[in-house]
């Protein structure tokens, strides 16, 4: 069967499209691609923004495995071909034929709406579906619906191209569960023979260095650094597996990836690095800035239940952006962590440090880059150590493991019968170095891990402060809760990025902003672009309804800034100038804030910013919600419900003055309890039936005057 070529004499086309944005499309997409090719098809795979490399209309059959981000947005390697798809005009797609995998999760309000609007689009546009589309739902497992709906498209597919003899050669998917036990020790004899003749050895203790330098004497620096930080041990996972006798067979186990990564070494002096130290393998959306930390605040005290910080950046050239918009950082995993995944697989500090080379057919998008880089990089800033594995990862770590009890609870937990107990593995959030440690006998090639762990993933945050300030071009404030948190069992987890910026901003204590002695380190950041329209409105007149409580309020900050330097200047030239005199009002429409906290003392952050703004008369409305406090004047327990409590007037600046609606913060609890509200004061005040006042909302979203930015 796969790839023989007696049996598979003619193949068809199978072009295999994913948009991704932290690697589960892109892992899918290519367990698709692979299977298509030892089926005997003549496939490609390819990110949507690599759309033009196919003649869509000569395709045989496009298949697309795309995921949802943002607020029902399209990931990132998506983007431009959304703008190609709107360009389109008429049925210029009539000889295509599609099918769709949304990936996607019910928590969210527009659920895998990526694939929705593709599967419209491409039916506007005249192609024609050929195997009913797939939603999958991260919240239930997305191999519930993955895992069919891969199996039951090779019969879909044979029907589209029952000319090819090949596909009638091959097994039918709706296999006895005999044949499939067959099928699956072929597949993994072949797996193993590849693997054997294609796995890379580990890196040589010492490399010969052909220009006659210490291959670490450009790493010095690095090595200091790797002194300086003892390796992290892992934490053991307990999980309950009574059970697992139960169940002799063991069905819908996750195919193993292909094994596709070959590591080359390459001298240890020709590692390209960017001046302030990050790997040139990092690929941005937008210019990458090496900023310097000007700035640094805590907002917090310390009985608060969350640390936030306020951290402000400054680079040396100017940036135009708007306020609304947000910027990435790429941050490093964990230097301990990083230390106890390369220990944990036998990879010394030399070696670690050796320059190398990824390569091979097929491998993942985020490593093609890297031409030179160290394995200490590659560890570090290119693949996530830390989110929780995926099944086929546990699959694959079933096949290295030697000792047959971690070999039974590893296979165990990839399959059906063994959901509990994977999904109770998951809920400890185990790092990469916590699964070696709980199954220590996982012997695995060094290629092998590089190429299944997810790809790291920058992190996103809004943009506090305003361009029109002083010095607004070159410097970027924000601001964020330092994710750390503590498991039973004395597990401790922290998150990526904002540890690593507390810590690097000396975690300094709670109170005036500090602005000396901070890190001289530069940091990688870059402008995100801003797909939604998440800005003020150009007309100034038109008032704004910001709803944002706890670390959501921080783009609103930066409207805030932005509007007193507006009123500012406005005030400036009234004063000037000889015309008739208007108040300052008349220039600009309301701007009403709803924030919440817990306690006042404890976590109303930007509490002197707020109250000055009220005071100058930039803010119209503070509307304070707080949850932890009794008997507070005026308030209520969330910003849904001091929304209900000004409605009327809610409604009046929607209705009468034409005011925008802003909402960021978490996606899951408040967006949709904010957006039940809004339903209800259409329904109240606006005379609205429930069903109209939901599509007015829609409406509204699509003419950007109701605008989300949820996390
Ligand atoms: C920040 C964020 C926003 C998301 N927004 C949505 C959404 O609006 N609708 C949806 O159905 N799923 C949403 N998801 C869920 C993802 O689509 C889902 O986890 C998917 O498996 C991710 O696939 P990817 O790794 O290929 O991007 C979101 C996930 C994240 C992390």
């Amino acid at each position: 069967m796969a790839g023989n070529e007696n049996t598979v004499p003619q193949a068809d086309h199978l072009t295999v499209f994913f948009a991704s944005q932290t690697g589960n499309a892109e892992s899918i997409s290519r367990n698709i691609y692979e299977q298509a090719q030892e089926r005997g098809f003549k496939s490609f795979h390819y990110a949507l923004n690599d759309h033009a490399k196919v003649d869509w209309d000569k395709e045989d059959c496009l298949v697309f495995v795309v995921s949802t981000t943002g607020d029902g947005d399209p990931p990132d390697n998506s983007t431009k071909f959304w703008r190609h798809l709107r360009k389109l005009k008429g049925v210029g797609l009539t000889k295509a034929k599609y099918t769709i995998l949304g990936l996607g999760d019910t928590n969210y309000d527009n659920f895998c709406q990526t694939a929705k609007r593709l599967d419209t689009r491409l039916q506007e546009l005249g192609a024609s579906s050929f195997y009913p589309r797939g939603l999958a739902d991260d919240a239930t497992g997305l191999e519930e619906t993955v895992d069919p709906w891969i199996k039951n498209l090779w019969p879909a597919l044979a029907h589209q191209v029952i000319s090819t003899p090949a596909i009638h050669d091959l097994p039918q998917p709706h296999l006895t569960s005999e044949e499939e036990k067959v099928v699956k020790d072929i597949i993994f004899k072949q797996e193993q023979d590849r693997k054997q003749s294609a796995s890379p050895k580990l890196l040589p203790k010492t490399a010969p260095a052909a220009n006659g330098r210490d291959p670490i004497e450009n790493t010095i620096d690095d090595l200091k650094n790797l002194a300086l930080t003892p390796p992290a041990i892992g934490y053991k996972i307990d999980i309950d597996f009574s059970t697992m006798a139960n169940h002799a067979n063991l069905t819908a186990l996750p195919r193993v990836p292909n094994a596709n990564l070959q590591i080359a070494d390459l001298e240890a002096d020709t590692v390209s690095r960017i001046p302030g130290s990050i790997p040139a393998f990092i690929q941005t959306p937008s210019k990458l800035l090496m900023a310097t930390v000007n700035k640094v605040q805590c907002l917090t005290p310390s009985d608060a239940l969350k640390r936030t910080i306020a951290v402000e950046f400054g680079f040396e050239d100017d940036v135009e952006y708007a306020p609304g918009d947000a910027f990435g950082i790429w941050a490093p995993n964990n230097e301990a962590l990083v230390r106890g995944v390369l220990s944990a697989l036998n990879v010394s500090d030399t070696a670690a440090m050796k320059a190398v080379r990824l390569h091979g057919e097929g491998i993942p998008s985020h490593l093609q880059s890297v031409q030179s880089a160290t394995l200490l990089d590659i560890f570090r800033y290119a693949v996530d150590l830390t989110s929780p594995p995926k099944k086929a990862n546990i699959r694959l770590y079933a096949e290295h493991a030697s000792d047959l009890a971690d070999k039974q609870k590893l296979m165990f937990m990839a399959s059906k019968q063994g959901a509990d107990q994977f999904n109770a593995f998951r809920a400890q959030s185990p790092t990469f170095l916590d699964i070696m440690h709980t199954f220590p006998s996982i012997n695995i090639p060094l290629a092998r891990i590089i190429e299944t762990l997810p790809p790291m993933q920058p992190r996103y945050y809004s943009i506090t402060s305003s361009p029109m300030s002083k010095n607004g071009h070159r410097r970027w404030s924000c601001a964020f809760n330092v994710v750390t948190y503590d498991l039973s069992g004395g597990v401790h987890r922290r998150g990526v990025c904002t540890p690593w910026l507390d810590e690097l901003a000396g975690q300094v204590p709670f109170g005036k902003a500090v602005t000396t002695g901070l890190t001289t380190q530069r940091l990688p950041v870059f402008l995100k672009p801003n797909e939604t329209r998440f800005n003020l409105p150009s007309d100034t007149t038109k008032p704004v309804i910001m709803i944002g409580p706890g670390t959501g309020v921080a783009p609103f900050m930066g409207f805030l800034e932005h509007r007193a330097e507006q009123r500012l200047i406005k005030k400036r030239l009234v004063n000037i100038g000889s015309g008739p005199r208007q108040h300052l009002d008349d220039h600009f429409g309301d701007m009403w804030l709803f924030f919440g906290c817990r306690h006042r003392e404890r976590d109303w952050l930007f509490r002197e910013q707020m109250e000055t703004y009220k005071r100058d008369g930039v803010l119209t409305e503070l509307q304070l919600a707080v949850s932890r406090e009794e008997n507070v004047p005026n308030s209520a327990k969330y910003v849904q419900d001091m929304m209900r409590n000004q409605g009327k007037s809610i409604w009046n600046l929607i209705h009468k003055k034409g005011a925008t609606i802003y909402v960021c913060g978490d996606a899951k609890g408040m967006a949709k309890a904010v957006h039940d509200e809004l339903v209800s004061i259409l329904v109240d005040h606006g005379g609205y039936e429930k069903m109209a006042a939901i599509m007015e909302l829609n409406t509204w979203a699509q003419e950007k005057r109701y605008l989300r930015d949820l996390v």
